[in-house]
């Protein structure tokens, strides 16, 4: 028995799991179910009414079973008794109460078997909303460097994905659960008897778990190391017949061709499943048949103590309905911890998840610096560089300079240069990787990080477009004052945001994107109006404007920085834009290039330098004469 060797193998050497791929070591299966507790906790945390509930109905049902065989035992024995002794005489009361105590219990049986179904519904579904909820919950707690880690990212979808097949898990946990109460209870009956006929059990029922564990494992295998053949298989039938490719597949007569190809790799792979299959139902067979004459050995010695006299016809039935349902229940538990203990290994990714925090956050250990009202020195860089997680090249490097209290810096450089990294790093989306960020003269790391965003206002480059009403797409800016519909006016007249929402059929309550019924689509340049005005719902001391009209047309974008320049008064503005008309308004301008500081100035003093900046103006100039 060759794959009798490669089992216990398995259980020896543990081989590493490529990702994605399900078949366990028997190792893997164990270990996850470590997991179960804190699962279970969980469990009873999202409802505890619901899961006492739910264990004591199932454990009742765990009883009912072997009550029933026994009932049923007290009326055969009962019946011949009568046949015996009486010759139709007798009355028949005692069996009518018998049989219908059976009936009660029969009906008992069924109806907690719904209401066992009705609370696993309940509780499975409350759980995936908890869990979402919880999964929500963390995920705004994590730092966005984290987000852009693929590892940890696979663990957040993975985790996300297990929402439903967790509840999958916790029906199937509470029925292990049952089903082993079942067998324990008719085993005591069997034990009771004779302790050989559990010995034979479970010689009738082990040989066919493994063989069933080691198929399951095979054709996992199979498929997933046919998995690029598959995608090609998948291709081929795409390609062969679609309305992409007609016209190309007839004009070049490509049919015939791609036809050869998918017949030649599906043989291929009909011919490795069948052997697969073929000897899958040859052991099958074999370890039925195994499991059949566990059933009809233990019958027989059964049969043979009955006729003995040992024990009763009633005992009898006892005795082989007990044997035969211990069996199925055996096979039922142990196919089901298979997919139990995958189950569990699952959870893990969840609980990794949500073991991992955030490092970005308040120093708890020390006092927090309140933040300055209003800012009197500004932003100092020292010597700052960053590295995004995974990159080889830094994104900034050796930057030092100073943004001014009150100041309106423009920030040039070309694609790739560092400019929306520097933004990230001020708003303490990331931390540096070397030097540091001082505000007022103390490191940014001293600050709350919540107080900070709260007197930041930022709109990237990439905002959002939400499919939200207009109103709440401009109340996102400050989600607190979504009702004050003056704030949400006047930042959108400050924007130019309402010149869009005039256009609207519903005005601020128009729906807006194509996502959900009676959602309006914008141009570019509307949604960018609508994202600017976010900036002007709350009153941030410093406002970051990261390529904010590269959408706009040149009446908007003059008409946005006329207005900036009036609303930003006394405040400290960092403003990101390709565009030299733009920048030529800021107060000072930083260029730089591949992460590191090229010169500062005002236009007219970088003009005069004839450096960098010239150029790059004196460049976007041509192009206009
Ligand atoms: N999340 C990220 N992970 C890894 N590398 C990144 C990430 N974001 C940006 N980079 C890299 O960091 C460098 C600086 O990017 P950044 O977005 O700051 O440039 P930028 O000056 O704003 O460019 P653009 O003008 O095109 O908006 C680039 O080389 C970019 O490829």
């Amino acid at each position: 028995m060759s794959w009798l060797s490669s089992l216990f193998t398995q259980v020896s050497a543990k081989k590493p799991r490529p990702e994605g791929k399900p078949n366990l070591t028997v190792r893997e299966r164990f270990s996850a179910l470590r997991n179960l507790p804190e699962f279970l906790r969980l469990i009873w945390e999202t409802s505890p009414g619901l899961t006492l509930g739910n264990i004591g109905l199932r454990l009742l049902r765990a009883a009912l079973l072997p009550a029933m065989f026994y009932v049923g035992q007290l009326i055969l024995d009962s019946i011949i008794g009568l046949a015996r002794t009486s010759h139709g005489t007798a009355s028949l009361m005692p069996v009518f109460k018998l049989v219908a105590l059976e009936f009660g219990l029969a009906i008992l049986s069924d109806a907690l078997g719904r209401a066992v179904a009705l609370l696993d519904s309940l509780l499975g579904d409350l759980f995936a909303n908890r869990s979402s909820v919880r999964l929500m919950e963390h995920a705004a707690r994590l730092d966005l460097d984290q987000f852009e880690d693929s590892v940890f990212y696979d663990k957040l979808e993975r985790a996300r994905r297990q929402t439903l097949s967790r509840t999958v898990l916790m029906a199937q946990v509470l029925s292990q659960a049952q089903d082993i109460i079942t067998m324990v209870l008719l085993a005591v009956g069997l034990v009771a008897f004779n302790p050989w006929l559990l010995v034979l059990l479970l010689v009738a029922v082990i040989p066919a778990f493994w063989g069933e564990s080691h198929f399951n494992e095979r054709s996992y295998s199979l498929v997933h190391s046919w998995t690029p053949e598959r995608r090609e298989l998948d291709y081929l039938r795409q390609t062969g017949a679609s309305d992409e490719t007609a016209k190309e597949i007839k004009i070049f007569g490509l049919s015939g061709f791609l036809i050869d190809r998918f017949r030649t790799l599906s043989d291929q792979f009909y011919a490795q499943n069948k052997s697969l299959v073929v000897r899958r139902a040859g052991w099958g067979t074999f370890f039925a048949a195994l499991g059949a004459a566990g059933y009809y050995a233990a019958y027989l010695y059964i049969i043979t103590d009955a006729v003995r006299g040992q024990i009763s016809v009633g005992q009898l039935t006892f005795l082989a309905s007990s044997f035969r349902q211990m069996r199925s229940l055996l096979e039922g538990v142990l196919s089901r911890f298979s997919s139990v203990a995958e189950g569990a290994l699952y959870l893990q990714d969840f609980f990794d998840f949500f073991h991992m925090q955030p490092q970005i956050t308040r120093n708890e250990t020390q006092p927090v610096r309140p933040f300055p009202r209003p800012i009197r020195l500004g932003f100092q860089f020292e010597n700052v560089g960053f590295k995004y997680r995974n990159a080889e090249k830094w994104a900034i490097r050796n930057l030092s300079f100073t943004l001014r209290a009150g100041e309106k810096l423009a920030l040039v450089g070309e694609n790739g240069a560092g400019k929306t990294t520097l933004v990230k790093l001020l708003s303490r989306l990331y931390d540096p990787t070397e030097g540091r960020i001082l505000l007022d003269g103390y490191d940014l790391r001293e600050y709350d990080p919540a107080e900070l965003r709260q007197e930041i206002g930022v709109i990237f480059q990439d905002f959002v477009r939400f499919q939200l009403s207009a109103g709440q797409n401009l109340a996102v800016g400050r989600i607190e004052e979504k009702e004050n519909q003056d704030r949400i006016q006047s930042a959108a007249a400050q924007s130019l945001a309402d010149t869009v929402v005039k256009k609207l059929p519903n005005g601020y309550e128009q729906m807006i994107g194509r996502r959900f019924a009676g959602g309006v689509d914008l141009s570019g340049g509307e949604w960018q109006k609508i994202a600017l005005g976010r900036a002007y719902m709350r009153d941030a001391q410093l406002l970051i404007l990261d390529e904010p009209t590269a959408a706009l047309d040149a009446r908007a974008e003059h008409e946005v920085f006329q207005r900036f320049a009036d609303l930003t008064a006394g405040k400290t503005a960092v403003l990101i834009s390709h565009r030299f008309s733009t920048v030529r308004m800021a107060d000072r301008i930083l260029v730089i290039e591949h992460g590191q500081f090229v010169e500062i100035g005002s236009h007219a003093e970088l003009l005069a330098r004839g450096g960098r900046y010239a150029e790059l103006f004196a460049l976007q100039a041509a192009g206009y004469r």
